[in-house]
């Protein structure tokens, strides 16, 4: 379960803008995170991640606070707008940067990246370099990034918005896919609400750095 408390977030004396979230996310449930441009969705992602200053409030995960934790010691993984794929390095190397960003890695992680991308449909993919795989497929190797962490909670800020809408809603489908597989608690936030429709489990309305409604889908 993961839960928020009268979260706020700093942004220093020049900004206007303010923060006090409150939202609970029962385990292993997909909720999407939606609301106006500006509203407060990548605040709250990057707050939850442990980025960004928290002044008060509280972020707890299965019971335990991580509000003071740094981002790599939380029990998540994060995929954001830009999925920040390396173009000299190939799928396998991107996806290693999730298990050590300094690619140190054995002969065990070599395996755990081959599952990782083969979950996300991409099994024979290793050796190729991000030009050569398509919009989608680049994506998957983000996703799988994220994956091969194996955190139970996944963050998701507009991961899939540069994608046509069929290819949007294959990557939603295998998103809940993995979630449930993997029992995953995932939070994702999206600008068309009916992406998600008859998949999310929650749907969290942010606005004015508040979530203004948090309703079951
Ligand atoms: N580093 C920062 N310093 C000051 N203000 C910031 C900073 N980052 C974001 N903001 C402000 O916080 C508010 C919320 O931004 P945020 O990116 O969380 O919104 P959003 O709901 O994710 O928007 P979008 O849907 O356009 O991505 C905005 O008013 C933005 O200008």
């Amino acid at each position: 379960m993961l839960e928020i408390e009268a979260l706020s977030v700093d942004f220093g004396p020049r900004s206007a803008f303010s923060t006090h979230y409150d939202l609970t996310v029962p385990p292993g449930a997909l909720c999407a995170v939606v609301g106006p441009s500006g509203g407060g969705k990548t605040t709250l992602l990057h707050a939850i991640a442990g980025f960004g200053r928290v002044i008060s409030g509280a972020v707890r995960f299965d019971g335990r606070d991580i509000t003071g934790l740094p981002p790599a010691a939380r029990p998540l993984s994060i995929l954001f707008q830009e999925h920040n794929l390396f173009p000299h390095l190939d799928a396998a190397a991107n996806v290693g940067l999730g298990i050590d960003p300094g690619l140190k890695l054995g002969a065990a992680d070599g395996e755990r990246i081959s599952r990782a991308l083969a979950e996300v449909d991409l099994a024979g993919f290793e050796r190729r370099k991000p030009g050569e795989l398509s919009g989608g497929q680049r994506q998957r190797v983000a996703l799988a990034r994220a994956l091969v962490r194996d955190k139970p909670l996944m963050l998701l800020d507009e991961p899939f918005g540069a994608l046509d809408p069929e290819l949007r809603a294959d990557m939603i489908a295998l998103v809940d896919h993995l979630r449930a597989h993997k029992r995953l608690t995932v939070l994702m936030s999206i600008h068309t609400p009916g992406d998600v429709a008859g998949i999310a489990d929650l749907v969290a309305t942010v606005r004015d750095g508040r979530v203004a409604i948090a309703a079951s889908a």
